[in-house]
């Protein structure tokens, strides 16, 4: 197994795996895992180096792999059933193409993945055309549909032992099993296994530090003669093997890419549904979902195994998970349709009959009302054959249905939108059956797509679920995490916004079923597991939302510059840091084209004023035409706190403290009081305004002495009182002209000439920024249009309440802008 190691134990557990549910976080020594690898994952050389590659990376050798056969290969030998039960005595040279074919296809196989080893080649071709020799044997003998199971059994035996010697010869000490010698079907018509004897002959034939590759699909009854286990057999092989091996995962390798929430090909708004609760599973494959298996899913009930779907030709992508989830997961709601569906009317099913039949076959409805059941157009045959059999008069008729399908829907806000929805639709309903997690309406004509599209708009519209991650839960983060809860109380938009991860300087704390945003505070430390970047980076990969948005409250430059990773991993951004946002042009421009181009949004509207919209004014004023001609004002909200306050009673060095007691500082001091923070903030400004600068372009007048620099910050503290004479003078200087000591920023562009500068002066008291309130900023903006009377926008631009009411600003435009996102979906003729 190759691992990306980057943080603590139980966090590899997710980054390795893949997995989504937060159960594994404590198990991960003891998990089990059934990987099923199905016939399109194996059908050619290089989706067989795909599967290599998957199993080196994934599977462990307690694990098992279980096969269905290459490619096409059951579809051929079912071709060849159907050649010999239509046309026994003239189909010769169609049957023998057909096996000749089979046999080429698989020597190829042989030859290319086993290339250089010629022995192991030589024993698997023999052994193949063997078996191609015994299928034209039952032929010649006219035994071959007696021997049908046999013939079919050939796919998946020649599957698994092509991967164990190909798994062998590359150093993975493998073995193949033939499912033969150890399924035991207790009832074949119904698939049933017998679990006693089937464990204890699989776990007699295990064999300790071996990877198994066992046979999907087939299975003997209790007399040892080879059955099949129906349409998408091997799937239910995989959970069966892990039934039986007390496995706690099955991943189906697949070439789809998971469970949506309504067919992707008729629907383009449907969305994947990462995790869908078992019994919401289980209802989507009862209902007809052509990739949840009502069988497959059936032996993972009594043992919480969970299921995966993932896709082997992408498999860094996540999935559908299904199991057993917490509220956020239950949330969802599906939207499933079939035009497949056969209407049997009787007057005899009632009673007895009726009980009888749902013994043997899985309606989709029973109606005794109406005399009729509802079964899939696949299971139909054997129902028409069954009733004949039982002289059973009945008439037929095709039947369609459209269902919303979500964890107790029954119960829910849906169930009377559902009712009145297909009331009001064209969609011609015979009846609407209610239950627990299904809504479904039958129509003896078809479903058609639009009506599938407006269903899944009108019920999937509310449910963009959207993770928040914070980052930095310091002086400002703390106070977002403790208004969380109110905020998400109180805005519609953020109904369906969770909180998921909370992350510091060394640690995380993630859940995906929602952190309690009131106590992630208070309980941080007793949750949280050791994390850096790099595990946030790759647990961002692996998620279960539509959405996720991490809000950066740290002060990091190197948090900052992860945000290129954050962007490629789909991740939104909201910064109250400072740094990105005064990267040198080009990589600031590099950054903002990425998150353009990854559909990423990217808010930082605290970084200048804390909470006033001076960013979106000027904004604003540039799309309205205007030409920025001056920027100017108080930016930072400490040295305006500082300059108010200092009147000679109390010491410079002393207001200083206080500032940081109070939240309004940098987490340290001197980034306020050297001038980079109102740096910062000019060109972040002076950038939305449209003008092309770096830091180093604006002049900045430090207030912080040389000797004070290098020191840490608290013996900057410490020796902070070294301040104190020079800034007594300074303001006595001031006080004798009538004026006043302030921190000043100016942007000025006259004539083409652009200056910026930022530093201390003595205003006239008289002048705009003299009488401002502590902590207030003034943002002054002349334009073309705006001359003798500039705007000014003026307010507190410092503190722990404003900025953490800025972040949320920045969150609730956000998220109506992700969840307008999902309703921009026009498919003309179908929603428009
Ligand atoms: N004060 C204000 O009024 C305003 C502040 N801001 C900005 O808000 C940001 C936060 O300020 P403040 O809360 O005062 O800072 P604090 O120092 O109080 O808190 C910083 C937090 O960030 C965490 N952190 C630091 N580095 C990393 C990293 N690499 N990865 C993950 N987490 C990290 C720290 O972790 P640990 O706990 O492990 O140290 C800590 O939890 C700053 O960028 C500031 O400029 C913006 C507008 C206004
Ligand atoms: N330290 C900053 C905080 C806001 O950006 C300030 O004082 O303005």
């Amino acid at each position: 197994m190759s691992h990306t190691s980057v943080v603590g134990d139980s966090a590899k557990a997710v980054v390795d795996t893949g997995l989504l549910s937060n159960r594994i976080l404590g198990s991960a020594t003891t998990r089990k895992t059934v990987h099923k690898f199905g016939g399109s994952s194996l059908g050619t050389v290089q989706s067989l180096e795909t599967v290599l590659s998957i199993i080196d990376q994934r599977v462990n050798d307690d694990d098992l792999i279980v096969v269905s056969a290459n490619g096409k290969t059951t579809d051929k030998l079912v071709e060849i059933i159907g050649l010999v039960t239509q046309c026994q005595d003239t189909e010769d040279e169609a049957f023998t193409h057909l096996l000749l074919l089979i046999q080429a296809e698989h020597k190829a196989l042989i030859q290319q993945l086993l290339d250089g080893d010629i022995e192991c080649q030589q024993s698997l071709v023999e052994s193949l055309n063997a078996d191609i020799r015994q299928i034209q044997q039952w032929y010649l003998q006219q035994s071959l549909l007696e021997n049908r199971n046999d013939l079919l059994a050939f796919g998946e035996l020649w599957s698994s032992r092509l991967l164990t010697a190909v798994l062998n010869q590359r150093g993975r000490r493998t073995v193949a099993i033939d499912t033969r010698e150890c399924f035991v079907l207790s009832c074949p018509v119904k698939t049933t296994l017998n679990r006693q004897r089937s464990a204890d002959l699989l776990l007699g034939i295990l064999e300790s530090k071996r990877l198994h590759v066992l046979t999907g699909f087939i299975a003997v009854d209790e007399q040892g003669v080879t059955q099949t286990l129906g349409r998408n057999g091997s799937d239910y092989s995989a959970t069966l093997a892990a039934e039986l091996i007390d496995a706690n995962d099955v991943c189906l390798w697949t070439d789809v890419d998971g469970i949506y929430s309504a067919d992707p090909r008729i629907v383009p708004s449907a969305k994947k549904l990462q995790r869908i609760e078992a019994s919401v599973a289980r209802e989507l494959g009862r209902l007809g979902n052509p990739v949840l298996h009502a069988k497959t899913l059936s032996p993972l009930k009594e043992k919480n195994i969970h299921l995966h779907i993932n896709n082997t030709f992408y498999p860094q992508q996540v999935g559908s998970e299904v199991g057993q989830f917490g509220e956020i997961a239950r949330q969802e709601v599906s939207i499933t349709h079939s035009n497949q569906l056969i209407g049997f009317q009787s007057k005899r099913f009632n009673g007895k009959l009726l009980e009888q039949l749902q013994q043997t076959f899985s309606f989709i409805d029973v109606d005794e009302t109406l005399q009729q059941v509802i079964i899939s157009a696949e299971q139909a045959y054997e129902l028409r054959y069954h009733l004949q059999e039982l002289c059973v008069d009945f008439q037929t008729h095709s039947m369609s249905l459209l269902a919303a399908v979500g964890f107790a829907i029954r119960d829910s806000q849906w169930h009377r939108e559902f009712v009145a929805n297909i009331e009001n639709s064209p969609y011609p309903t015979q009846k609407i059956s209610v239950n627990e997690h299904s809504l479904v309406a039958f129509s003896k004509s078809d479903c058609q797509i639009e009506w599938v599209n407006k269903l899944h708009n009108r019920f999937t519209r509310k449910h963009r679920n959207i993770g928040v991650i914070v980052a930095g839960t310091g002086n400002i983060g703390e106070t977002f995490l403790a208004n969380f809860l109110s905020q998400q109380q109180s805005r519609q938009e953020l109904s369906q916004v969770h909180l998921i991860g909370v992350v510091n300087s060394t640690q995380a704390w993630f859940d995906v079923d929602g952190l309690p945003a009131d106590k992630v505070v208070a309980e941080f430390s007793q949750h949280a597991k050791p994390c850096d970047i790099n595990g946030l980076v790759d647990w961002l990969q692996r998620h279960p939302f539509d959405e996720v948005i991490l809000v950066d409250i740290t002060p990091s430059e190197t948090f900052a510059q992860s945000y290129q990773q954050f962007f490629a991993a789909g991740v939104h951004l909201i910064s109250a840091n400072k740094c990105a946002n005064t990267f040198a042009q080009h990589a600031l421009q590099d950054l903002q084209n990425r998150a353009n181009k990854l559909d990423c949004q990217w808010l930082s509207n605290t970084t200048v004023g804390a909470a006033l919209p001076v960013n979106y004014a000027l904004k604003d004023l540039c799309d309205s035409g205007h030409q920025i001609e001056e920027i100017s004002g108080i930016f930072s909200g400490t040295l305006s706190w500082l300059f108010s306050n200092f009147d000679g009673a109390k010491s410079f060095s002393q207001l200083i403290k206080d500032a940081l007691a109070l939240g309004l500082t940098e987490p340290d001091p001197r980034d306020d009081l050297s001038g980079l923070d109102v740096q910062r903030k000019l060109l972040i400004l002076a950038r939305l305004a449209g003008f092309e600068l770096n830091l180093e372009d604006i002049t900045c007048h430090s207030l912080v002495p040389e000797s004070l620099v290098g020191l840490s910050k608290q013996d900057f503290l410490d020796q902070s009182h070294l301040l104190d004479t020079d800034f007594n003078n300074q303001l006595l200087a001031a006080q004798q002209n009538d004026a006043c000591l302030r921190y000043v920023a100016k942007l000025a562009y006259v004539d083409g000439n652009l200056t910026a500068r930022v530093g201390i002066e003595a205003l006239d008291n008289k002048h705009a920024f003299a009488s401002l309130n502590p902590c207030d900023n003034i943002f002054l903006i002349k334009t073309n249009w705006y001359q003798e009377n500039p705007l000014i926008i003026q307010g507190p631009g410092a503190g722990r309440e404003v900025t953490a009411a800025g972040l949320h600003s920045d969150l609730v435009h956000l998220c109506r802008q992700l969840n307008s996102k999902h309703q921009d979906v026009d498919i003309k003729g179908i929603n428009s």
